[in-house]
């Protein structure tokens, strides 16, 4: 038999296509419940560092759509790892990939239901990965997995992540946007 997940997992594509509005650009490729289904997604998709700049991958629990807007996100935020893009070739995928087996494997223990996704942003000005949590007002929650974040992906002390809040990000005019905590 297949070793089942704690959790159904939904792993979407963005596509950059600006003929479609955003929403619309947003698209299922598979869910997923066992180990052994991660695995033959995981192995047949290709790998993040080689999607096409301006696409992102998203791992999101089913039922919650990689928005802002999905009740599951509204009142949440996500930590930001900023991705020097240097770092793509040999960084973005081992980082992408410890972050999808953090989500699936349950690393936050009985904070995982503070967990909604997470997603990674190709982009030429540098690449994104992101943890999205399900509500900004948990700070202790938020702090705690953050600092597990940091541990799972190997970070460094001396590197400060940054969480900002879905509400702010979402409303944020130009490119920076308000942090509400940090480790
Ligand atoms: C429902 N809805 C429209 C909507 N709902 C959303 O949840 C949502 C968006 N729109 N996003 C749009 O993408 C732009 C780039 O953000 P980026 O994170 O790709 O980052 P870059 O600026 O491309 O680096 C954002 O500025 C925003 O326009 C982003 N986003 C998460």
């Amino acid at each position: 038999i297949k070793h089942p997940l704690h959790n159904v997992w939904a792993l979407w594509y963005f596509k950059n296509d600006k003929r479609n509005d955003w929403s619309a650009n947003q698209k299922v490729i598979a869910t997923f419940s066992t180990v052994e289904d991660f695995w033959a997604v995981y192995n047949y998709i290709q790998s993040a560092s080689k999607i096409a700049p301006g696409c992102d991958y998203s791992l999101f629990k089913e039922g919650i759509q990689p928005m802002w807007e999905d009740e599951n996100n509204r009142d949440g935020g996500r930590w930001l790892i900023n991705l020097d893009k240097r770092k793509r070739a040999t960084e973005l995928d081992k980082f992408w990939l410890e972050t999808l087996l953090c989500l699936i494997g349950e690393a936050f223990d009985e904070l995982s239901d503070e967990i909604c996704g997470a997603v990674v942003n190709i982009r030429p000005k540098g690449d994104k990965l992101g943890l999205w949590t399900r509500d900004a007002s948990k700070k202790d929650a938020i702090i705690r997995i953050g600092k597990m974040l940091k541990i799972r992906l190997n970070i460094s002390a001396e590197v400060t992540l940054e969480y900002q809040v879905h509400k702010d990000n979402s409303l944020k005019t130009g490119s920076v946007a308000r942090c509400s905590y940090t480790v």
